[in-house]
């Protein structure tokens, strides 16, 4: 008999059933069409998927096949590689290096995904164009290069705004911003707004190398004027047309500033990058102790810096606690150079226990020369580093290099003056006669034009038997028979990424002094016997991610002893305690992003 009951209950299952397969799931973003392909954290460009294509309004809007990443990488590889081919020849070397950054850059607003995945992937020859040194050539000639903002800008004009302007940055959540004033943009000097080129650069080294989520970092440019009146001039010139702000004037806007970024993300991390040396070291002091900031060039820089210069001394074949006896010449007394030396210093104290003597082998000299007790107006944050004139026979003053050199027969050259080639001939060559057994030269300004040797020249002058290292890219030297004079590229990129990184999966509120020393003794000690004994000092660039997890969990292993580590998301610091080494390397390298296209609606 037939059954009213049966035949609702059936009929009712496969209505279901029908509506279930046809009800749409609902979908991962609120966007729709054309809005989803002009937002570059979520378009996949052709390679949408039909469902995604049905669902999301974009059917019509997209050529109709669906071509695959790995199709997609491919050709944007062809592309790159072809315009790397039909440029070889030119002679103008800026323009080959401006077309590069212009096609990345033009991948990098149209699709992160794949931008990130090509950057990962080919970082030894994307880093030069992205970051330094390109990235130098695009802040000189930013006017004529932008084409969409990307970050943000606070200028003297927003005073009283920038609580709400704040609100308008379109991400939920910020783990880490790269903030600068353009004051000292590499050693190109003061460049305004156009210094905006510069955070960006970073933070894409932060998602390469740190993993990063891109959709929550914020490179960000505070517009206090320029001093630059060529920039001023410039018609076309995108920032305040004004003197740059000082004193209590300047101090108030990066208050402001940084007040609103801690109300709305009060877990961010904040890098200073390229503020002239009286403004980096003044915010250091005003913020250090405050929230969870450090200035790459000071802190950054040291961290590589000494891991170099310990790299050295195994390279030379002494045991490292010889380290205090290496006679170190620093040239360029800024913020790089003076941030070296006070952990330089540190890393002796912690050896000989005597801070009285600890700066006794290391030497100073800033534009003027030497510097001594005898200088005036000495920079209170020199004065640790001033010499007592006569410490050697007849050292004075304001001796140029060159005296220096001859006096003092150093076994290291760090060079941090942003002054493109004043380790000269006579430099070099009365480097050699120091009587080092292996003598080091680091050129460590940016960018190439600005390093104070090139590598061919340290070789070719110094001798072949060099530890060399530079903070721009140079090509291994040939140098006959075979040989080959291995250049390292001394760049804080191997650092920051990784004490970002490891304070934020801390949850660390501040970066101490411990969690940076972390980050050094983890990148030193990265490198073999064998790799020390070629003269190779750091890792090559392609293992940048492996690097930096690891300086990461050194990081975070540092701020959890320091306890000072206050967890991340559902990780909360007794389980960071409870951590071993290993299984903090792990916890590093689970919370990296890598990028995939990932469904932007429900799967079924
Ligand atoms: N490789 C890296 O990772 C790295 C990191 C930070 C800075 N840097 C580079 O270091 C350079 C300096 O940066 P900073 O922030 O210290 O700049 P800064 O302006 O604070 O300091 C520059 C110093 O160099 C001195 N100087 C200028 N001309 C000199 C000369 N002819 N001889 C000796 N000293 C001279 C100045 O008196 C000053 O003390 C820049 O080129 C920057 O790109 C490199
Ligand atoms: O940006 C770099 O390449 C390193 C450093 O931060 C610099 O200012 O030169
Ligand atoms: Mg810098």
């Amino acid at each position: 008999m037939w059954n009213l009951t049966k035949f609702v209950a059936s009929r009712l299952s496969r209505s279901r059933r029908f509506f279930s397969s046809v009800i749409p799931r609902p979908c991962i973003i609120q966007k729709r069409g054309a809005d989803i392909l002009h937002d570059p954290w979520i378009n996949k460009e052709t390679g949408f998927p039909l469902t995604e294509r049905n669902r999301l309004g974009l059917r019509g809007l997209l050529p109709p096949r669906v071509i695959s990443f790995e199709q997609q990488y491919a050709r944007f590889m062809e592309s790159y590689r072809s315009l790397e081919k039909n440029t070889v020849s030119e002679s103008d070397t800026s323009h080959v290096a401006l077309a590069k950054w212009r096609i990345l850059n033009r991948l990098h607003d149209r699709n992160e995904t794949l931008y990130f995945r090509v950057l990962i992937d080919n970082i030894k020859d994307f880093a030069p164009i992205i970051y330094t040194p390109t990235v130098g050539l695009v802040c000189q000639n930013y006017s004529g290069l932008f084409r969409r903002p990307r970050g943000m800008y606070f200028s003297a004009k927003d005073k009283g705004e920038m609580m709400s302007m704040i609100y308008n940055w379109p991400a939920q959540k910020v783990d880490m911003i790269v903030l600068t004033d353009g004051s000292r943009i590499l050693g190109l000097g003061d460049l305004g707004v156009h210094g905006i080129g510069i955070p960006i650069g970073k933070l894409d080294m932060y998602v390469a190398a740190a993993g990063l989520n891109p959709q929550r970092i914020l490179p960000v440019m505070l517009d206090v004027g320029t001093n630059n009146l060529k920039l001023i001039e410039d018609p076309l010139y995108l920032g305040l047309r004004q003197p740059r702000l000082e004193g209590e004037e300047y101090l108030s806007i990066i208050d402001e500033f940084i007040e609103a970024v801690l109300t709305r993300w009060p877990k961010a991390i904040v890098q200073f990058e390229d503020f002239q040396m009286k403004w980096a070291f003044e915010t250091l002091k005003r913020y250090r102790e405050r929230f969870c900031m450090f200035n790459d060039d000071v802190q950054g820089t040291a961290g590589v810096a000494l891991a170099g210069l310990l790299g050295t001394v195994r390279a030379q074949g002494r045991s490292l606690d010889d380290f205090p006896n290496q006679k170190i010449v620093v040239v360029g007394a800024g913020s790089a150079g003076l941030g070296v030396l006070s952990m330089a210093v540190q890393a002796v104290v912690r050896m000989t226990g005597n801070a009285e003597t600890a700066a006794q082998n290391f030497f100073l000299l800033d534009k003027d020369g030497l510097l001594t007790k005898e200088r005036k107006n000495l920079d209170p944050a020199a004065v640790a580093f001033a010499k007592d004139p006569g410490l050697i026979a007849g050292l004075r003053d304001g001796d140029s290099l060159l005296e220096v050199v001859k006096k003092v027969k150093p076994d290291v050259l760090l060079g941090l003056s942003g002054v493109g080639g004043v380790f000269n001939e006579e430099v070099l060559k009365a480097l050699r006669e120091s009587g080092s057994n292996r003598p080091a030269i680091f050129a460590m300004s940016n960018p190439t034009m600005n390093a104070e040797c090139t590598a061919v020249e340290a070789f070719k002058h110094a001798g072949e038997n060099i530890v060399f290292a530079s903070g721009s890219p140079f090509e291994n030297v040939q140098l006959g028979n075979g040989k080959v004079g291995y250049v390292n590229q001394a760049n804080n990129m191997y650092l920051f990424p990784g004490i970002g990184l490891g304070a934020l999966l801390s949850g660390a509120r501040i970066i101490t002094n411990d969690m940076l020393q972390a980050a050094a003794e983890c990148l030193a000690s990265y490198m073999t016997d064998q790799d020390i004994e070629k003269g190779i000092l750091y890792p090559s660039i392609n293992s940048i991610r492996d690097i930096t997890a690891e300086v990461g969990a050194s990081v975070v292993r540092a701020a959890v002893a320091e306890e000072v580590a206050e967890g991340y998301g559902k990780v909360d610091p007794e389980e960071l305690a409870y951590m071993s080494k290993e299984e903090t390397v792990e916890y590093v390298r689970r919370n990296m992003w890598y990028p995939n296209y990932s469904p932007l609606v429900q799967q079924k």
